[in-house]
């Protein structure tokens, strides 16, 4: 894509968006927005409402044309390919849609069996049903939820399980929206060890699009700022904190950021004692 970028760099690299350039009607979301998700990262993305993180998110997943502009994933081109190309790249990936997106007529395992069914339509039942298991215990549900309808699951309960629907695929990569979005604290920590712990155990990618500073201090790598239709700043938060940015001041030195300081300090503290 670009070729002053040495190739193991570029090898490195899980999704990169170039001069993105998005619309609805005479709204421009996206102008010459670019970014680049490193292998192995949890990048969390922040921004404003309104600032187009979701429409990110859905053009990365091929579910948003751009107006201009290139996408990559897995070093492949993902906008306008053929359906069979396509199918090949999205199995490769993961989502947990806001709100966890669950469908309300299937049950906790038939819901994680969706995508199992779509992919690998001559895998028996038995063997769906004991995968669809694993993914539910492996999110941190006791297998009693397997069989249970949304509407009889607690709200974290409801995250868990879009997560094991989300990684029923073995995906490399997993894109998160919100996940941690009505959740009380203890439940959003909670949530977000179970995304570090998988992600370290895994090895996933994480494209993580959050408004929760708990969040971006506890597991983020980096953080990528949306203002101003483009991609305006990515790093670590001292890094982002270097930088004399309106909004990313305000955002990370806020009263909700500094309060994010100091539990995130509490919690290393607490684990440095044991
Ligand atoms: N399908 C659509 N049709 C028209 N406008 C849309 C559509 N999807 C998104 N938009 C507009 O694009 C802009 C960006 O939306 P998006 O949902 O990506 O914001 P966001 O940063 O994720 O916001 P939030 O943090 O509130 O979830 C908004 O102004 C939204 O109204």
């Amino acid at each position: 894509m670009t070729d002053t970028r040495d190739t193991e760099a570029q090898d490195d690299l899980v999704i990169q968006v170039r001069h993105l350039r998005n619309g609805f009607g005479d709204q421009i979301v996206h102008d010459g927005l670019d970014l680049d998700v490193r292998r192995g990262e949890i990048l969390g993305v922040v921004g404003g409402s309104g600032t187009g993180k979701s429409v990110l998110m859905r053009s990365i997943i091929g579910l948003q044309t751009p107006i201009e502009g290139e996408i990559e994933v897995f070093g492949e081109n993902t906008i306008g390919r053929e359906e069979t190309e396509a199918t090949a790249i999205r199995k490769r990936w993961g989502i947990l849609f806001q709100g966890g997106a669950l469908f309300s007529t299937l049950t906790v395992s038939e819901n994680v069996q969706v995508p199992l069914k779509e992919y690998y339509p001559l895998l028996d039942q038995a063997l769906l049903d004991e995968i669809a298991a694993y993914k539910v215990v492996m999110t941190g549900l006791p297998p009693e939820a397997a069989p249970k309808y949304p509407s009889e699951l607690s709200g974290g309960m409801k995250k868990r399980a879009g997560l094991a629907r989300a990684l029923a695929l073995d995906p490399e990569l997993l894109f998160l929206d919100e996940p941690t979005a009505g959740l009380d604290p203890i439940g959003a920590a909670a949530f977000d060890e179970l995304t570090a712990s998988l992600q370290k155990t895994l090895g996933l990618t994480v494209f993580l699009i959050t408004h929760d500073l708990d969040t971006l201090y506890a597991i983020c790598d980096r953080v990528a700022v949306l203002a101003d239709k483009k991609v305006i700043a990515v790093g670590t938060i001292p890094e982002l904190l270097a930088l004399d940015h309106p909004w990313i001041q305000e955002y990370f030195n806020g009263p909700r950021g500094r309060a994010a300081v100091g539990s995130a300090k509490a919690h290393a503290e607490a684990e440095d004692r044991g």
